[in-house]
């Protein structure tokens, strides 16, 4: 079954052409979507565990506005890890305040904290196909899922946007988010570049990763998304 269902993936691949990197990396492009080493797993819905895709991206990339949209076509579930916290920053509990902390100051909640309510989102879904949007944001995010979770995504989206075009993107956000103003948007960039940024490596190195350009409008990076998606529906 597996075997069969992978025929229609050279299909898919023949839209894109294959270059070398500089570090001998593979890369398949197809206009500005890269797709490094692409792998493809088994159907996890056939061994009834969830499918998932976890969605990296600086600040203001556009991971939220293309995950609602790949939600609505395609069938997933999207699992927003800040709007997790945001969710409990407004509870009254010491956890909440300690969160609020965290997010005005730019920096990441501690792992269990975020990877409890992921977990607790996905058992508590009827969908098995989900999208993990801003998570993993560090290392210890990574080895937390899975070790508590213990599994690995299925894929890694990675929308890949100039700095001042995120800025930019935040700042026009207005949806009272605590952490949307220029002090925080500069040292949750630093915190991307430190410390999330090694976790999209890791995945590119894996052969997960999908690396979208995310400028242009948002109509235009779905256009870039699709093809992705399209080709899993006959897998999941
Ligand atoms: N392609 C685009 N062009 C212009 N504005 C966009 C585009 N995509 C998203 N936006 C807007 O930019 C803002 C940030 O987008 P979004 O919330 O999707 O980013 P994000 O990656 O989820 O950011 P964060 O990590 O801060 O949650 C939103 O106001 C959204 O409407
Ligand atoms: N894995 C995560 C995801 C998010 N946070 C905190 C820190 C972020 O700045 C904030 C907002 O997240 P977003 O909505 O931009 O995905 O939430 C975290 O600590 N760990
Ligand atoms: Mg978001």
């Amino acid at each position: 079954m597996y075997r069969r269902r992978l025929t229609s993936l050279p299909l898919f691949f023949s839209h894109f052409h294959q270059v070398k990197r500089a570090d001998q990396l593979k890369i398949y492009q197809a206009f500005s979507t890269e797709i490094i080493n692409p792998v493809e797993s088994e159907s996890s819905s056939t061994r009834n565990s969830p499918y998932v895709a976890f969605v990296l991206g600086g600040p203001g990339s556009g991971k939220g506005t293309q995950c609602l949209k790949i939600a609505e076509t395609f069938g997933f579930e999207h699992i927003g890890a800040g709007d997790l916290l945001r969710k409990e920053m407004y509870s009254s509990t010491e956890e909440g305040a300690m969160i609020q902390k965290l997010m005005r100051e730019g920096s990441i909640a501690p792992s269990e904290v975020t990877v409890k309510l992921i977990q607790k989102a996905i058992e508590s879904a009827e969908n098995r196909k989900f999208l993990i949007d801003g998570f993993p944001r560090s290392e210890e995010n990574r080895t937390a899922y899975e070790r508590i979770i213990g599994a690995e995504p299925n894929f890694v989206l990675f929308f890949d946007c100039p700095e001042e075009v995120m800025v930019k993107r935040v700042l026009n956000r207005n949806e009272g988010r605590v952490d949307d103003n220029e002090h925080t948007v500069k040292e949750r960039l630093k915190v991307y570049k430190a410390v999330t940024l090694p976790v999209v490596n890791h995945y590119a190195k894996k052969g997960k990763l999908y690396k979208i350009d995310g400028t242009g409008t948002q109509e235009e990076i779905f256009e870039r998304v699709r093809p992705i998606f399209s080709s899993l529906s006959s897998l999941v």
